[in-house]
């Protein structure tokens, strides 16, 4: 018989002396990853910059403050385009608008693990969840997706659905002439989804009329970003996750541990992704070679059987895109519509801008010259997606565009930079650099598209797929959804200011610098855009 005060015999591993002996060596452990971070002679030493604000997290609460528009400017004038900080457990980080240096990290290197791994959670393997041979692969597939040509066959579709926004606004307007004050965001949120639903999987998804009658579907998509925002601690994380055991066990904590935020974002992934298995199921009962279907999932899945072993994708990573594209479009195109509308109401001049009679195709839709230049000139003097996250994969020299001057007083041309350096890359400040776009760069001024732009423009060569802007990145990670993105602008802009006039309220709009701009109000809770809104 077993001795029954074998149970009591305190184990080795986990008495009270051994529980102090584990904790102090990982007090040990850590500090000594701290201190040679420190000491360790880095090639960034004679970078200036500011100190940090936390000991374990260095300059980000700066970096990522909701409030930190000013942040940029200030670091720009005090350090030069070129400033190091801190970021978690005092690794260095390289803070960015120099034009030269965003060319060549943008070109050559990937976006840090957490940035990839977290996408990787909500959405799974798609574009924004991968990395390297397998992100290449996808590409390689999607990008004529996404081109001119592929895209010219729905302008009447984005026609149509701005159209019923158009209506469902008349009608809550009512009879009377008086303006009315609406949520317009909310509106452009709605639309933006119905459109990408109806681009990349053929389904309906909101009938964009009076009352919230959206598919669960898009609710999930809405709630995401404000569910996820409490978690931003938990995202510096996620590159560890993977040792916490089976994906099994990762699934069960997040349902299970007690933190509300975490048990909701569960939810939504799991709804999220089971829609997008079943349209996935859905499509694989019809007949892809019917022209009709011409969404982005049925094109893909119909490739992707005809693709050659080594492009072929699995089927997991086609399922991926569903969310992902969802994903990437609802959470940027509202804001920037928002935004630019929001420009246009408090531009007054700007605004009585004369729409020519168009048709309503595609290449003459984007022939409108004024309606080019809002665009433009909206996304530069306000990127939605403000910074980019990236990490050195190799050691390598840059040179810089305008030197910076060096803790030692030096002037510093080049920089040298050690694998696994991160990079903050400010595309906020690089659109409004004085030296880059002249001394009024930061006026919202369409005219500056109508005529030359000054040669410093071309002479910084940002290496941005739009323009020589950078709203959509740059690079083999840039926004594959940008042509798509531009075409909802115009058409929705066109639409809507062709029949209204948008003008601001008295309440005190403020932009939150989220991972993507949003608009707020300040003392109220919630995503908001409140404008006064009459017939024209
Ligand atoms: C005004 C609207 C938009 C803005 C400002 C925007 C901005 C961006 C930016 C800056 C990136 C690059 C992120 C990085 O380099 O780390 C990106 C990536 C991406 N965007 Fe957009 N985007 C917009 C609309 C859209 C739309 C409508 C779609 C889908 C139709 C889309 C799909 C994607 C995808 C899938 C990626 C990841 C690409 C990859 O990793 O290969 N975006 N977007």
């Amino acid at each position: 018989m077993k001795d029954p005060t074998f149970n009591l015999v305190p184990d080795p591993l986990f008495n009270m002396q051994a529980d102090l002996v584990v904790l102090a060596a990982t007090v040990v452990i850590l500090f000594s990853v701290l201190l040679r971070r420190r000491w360790k002679q880095s090639p960034l030493v004679n970078i200036p910059g500011p100190p940090p604000v936390s000991l374990w997290k260095g300059n980000l609460p700066q970096i990522f403050d909701v409030n930190g528009w000013d942040f940029p400017a200030n670091i720009a004038a005090k350090y030069g385009r070129v400033a190091k900080m801190r970021g978690l457990f005092g690794k260095e980080i390289l803070y960015v608008s120099d034009p030269r240096v965003l060319r060549r990290v943008l070109l050559n290197f990937p976006p840090p693990p957490m940035v990839v791994e977290s996408h990787n959670l909500l959405n799974g393997s798609g574009l924004l969840g991968t990395a390297g041979a397998q992100h290449r692969r996808q590409r390689k597939m999607l990008n004529p997706l996404f081109g001119a040509k592929h895209l010219k066959g729905f302008t009447s579709m984005f026609f149509q659905k701005s159209q019923k926004l158009r209506d469902t606004i008349l009608y809550e307007l009512g009879v009377d002439e008086n303006p009315r004050v609406l949520n317009i965001h909310y509106w452009f949120a709605r639309l933006t989804l119905e459109i990408i639903s109806q681009a990349a999987f053929g389904r309906s998804m909101d009938p964009l009329d009076s009352k919230d009658s959206a598919h669960p579907y898009t609710v999930a998509i809405r709630a995401v970003l404000p569910t996820a925002l409490p978690l931003s601690v938990f995202r510096l994380f996620t590159p560890y996750f993977k040792y916490l055991g089976p994906k099994s066990l990762r699934r069960w904590l997040v349902h299970t541990v007690p933190w509300p935020n975490l048990n909701e974002m569960g939810r939504l992934v799991d709804l999220i992704y089971r829609t997008a298995v079943s349209t996935y199921e859905n499509k694989k009962t019809i007949d892809l070679d019917d022209p009709s279907h011409k969404d982005v999932m049925s094109v893909l899945l119909n490739a992707n059987m005809r693709a050659s072993k080594e492009d072929h994708l699995p089927e997991n990573e086609v399922i991926s895109q569903m969310g992902t594209l969802t994903f990437a479009a609802h959470d940027t195109t509202p804001n920037a519509i928002s935004r630019i509308t929001w420009d246009l109401a408090k531009n007054p001049k700007s605004s009585t801008w004369i729409i020519p009679d168009p048709s309503q195709l595609y290449d003459d839709l984007m022939a409108l010259p004024y309606l080019d230049a809002v665009l433009r000139e909206g996304l530069r003097l306000h990127a939605p997606v403000a910074m980019l996250q990236r990490r050195a994969d190799a050691d390598t020299t840059i040179p810089l565009w305008k030197p910076i001057t060096g803790k030692d007083k030096s002037e510093i041309t080049t920089i040298n930079v050690a694998k696994g350096t991160d990079f903050i890359l400010v595309v906020y400040s690089a659109q409004r650099d004085k030296e880059i776009w002249g001394e009024d760069a930061l006026e919202f001024r369409p005219e500056r598209w109508l005529s030359p732009l000054p040669e410093s423009v071309a002479d910084a060569a940002l290496p941005g797929v739009y323009y020589q802007l950078l709203p959509f990145g740059g690079g083999f990670k840039s926004c594959i959804g940008f042509k798509h993105a531009e075409l909802q602008m115009k058409v929705t802009l066109y639409t809507l200011l062709s029949a209204f006039k948008f003008e601001a309220t008295k309440d005190e709009v403020v932009w939150n610098m989220h991972m993507v701009a949003t608009p707020g109000v300040k003392g109220i809770e919630g995503v908001q855009l409140p404008m006064k809104i009459s017939k024209l």
